[in-house]
């Protein structure tokens, strides 16, 4: 059976980047990413507001919805301090290994933890299974009909504290309207909006950060 086009990312990466190299493991996946097939990494034009808030943001804690092919894991694990830690959770068995190995290639496997299931089963497990408190940062990048009751979820499990960042990728294109709505509207959250192009392509695209005030 021909390979799946993440097995093919998985190659190029394990074949072209340097391991224990984050960055040239990120470039490797954008290359190829943008010269042969079209991937949904969140790429480096949002990877480089993606960046920003993250080394602001300092976390120790980050949970991130939605691995694919561990892109946008490599680009946040690498800029966190020596205990802090990323939980990922990703569905596809398939996507899961092919991020683990390309993961461990960059050489942030004792940084990053991938769950696999969905999030709506996990969130309610990581304060007692996977000894979470709060979380200081999320990424939002698994289904977009998720963002918003998964937001609601990891507020009633109180895994959201005062400064928690929310930062949800494709709030334009896919687009995730209904979470949108739930965060602009609600007190509770101070949101920004940052304007950027869809992966790979010149089609608009948006990230909103989301800052849970308690
Ligand atoms: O669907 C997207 N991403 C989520 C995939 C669903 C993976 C899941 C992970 C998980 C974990 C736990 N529980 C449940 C789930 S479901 C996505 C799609 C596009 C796109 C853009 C233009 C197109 F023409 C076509 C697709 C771009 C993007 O940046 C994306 O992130
Ligand atoms: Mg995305």
């Amino acid at each position: 059976m021909d390979q799946s086009k993440e097995q093919r990312i998985l190659n190029t990466v394990s074949y072209n980047a340097v391991k224990g190299d984050p960055e040239s493991v990120m470039k490797c996946i954008d290359k190829y990413c943008s010269q042969y097939e079209w991937a949904m990494n969140v790429g480096d034009e949002k990877g480089l507001i993606l960046d920003k808030i993250v080394e602001e943001a300092d976390p120790s804690v980050v949970l991130e919805l939605g691995t694919y092919c561990g892109y946008s894991a490599i680009r946040i694990a690498r800029l966190l301090k020596p205990k802090a830690r990323l939980l990922t959770i990703e569905f596809n068995p398939e996507f899961a290994s092919i991020a683990k190995e390309i993961i461990d290639i960059a050489g942030l496997s004792d940084k990053v933890t991938i769950l696999e299931g969905h999030s709506e089963d996990i969130i309610p497990q990581l304060k007692k299974k996977y000894e979470v408190e709060t979380l200081d940062f999320v990424f939002l990048d698994h289904w977009k009909e998720r963002y918003a009751p998964d937001t609601v979820l990891l507020e009633e499990c109180g895994l959201l504290r005062k400064g928690s960042i929310l930062l949800a990728d494709n709030v334009v294109f896919p687009g995730a309207p209904e979470f949108l709505k739930y965060v602009r509207n609600n007190q509770r959250f101070e949101c920004t909006s940052y304007p950027s192009h869809l992966e790979y392509m010149q089609v608009e695209d948006a990230m909103e950060k989301a800052v849970y005030l308690g």
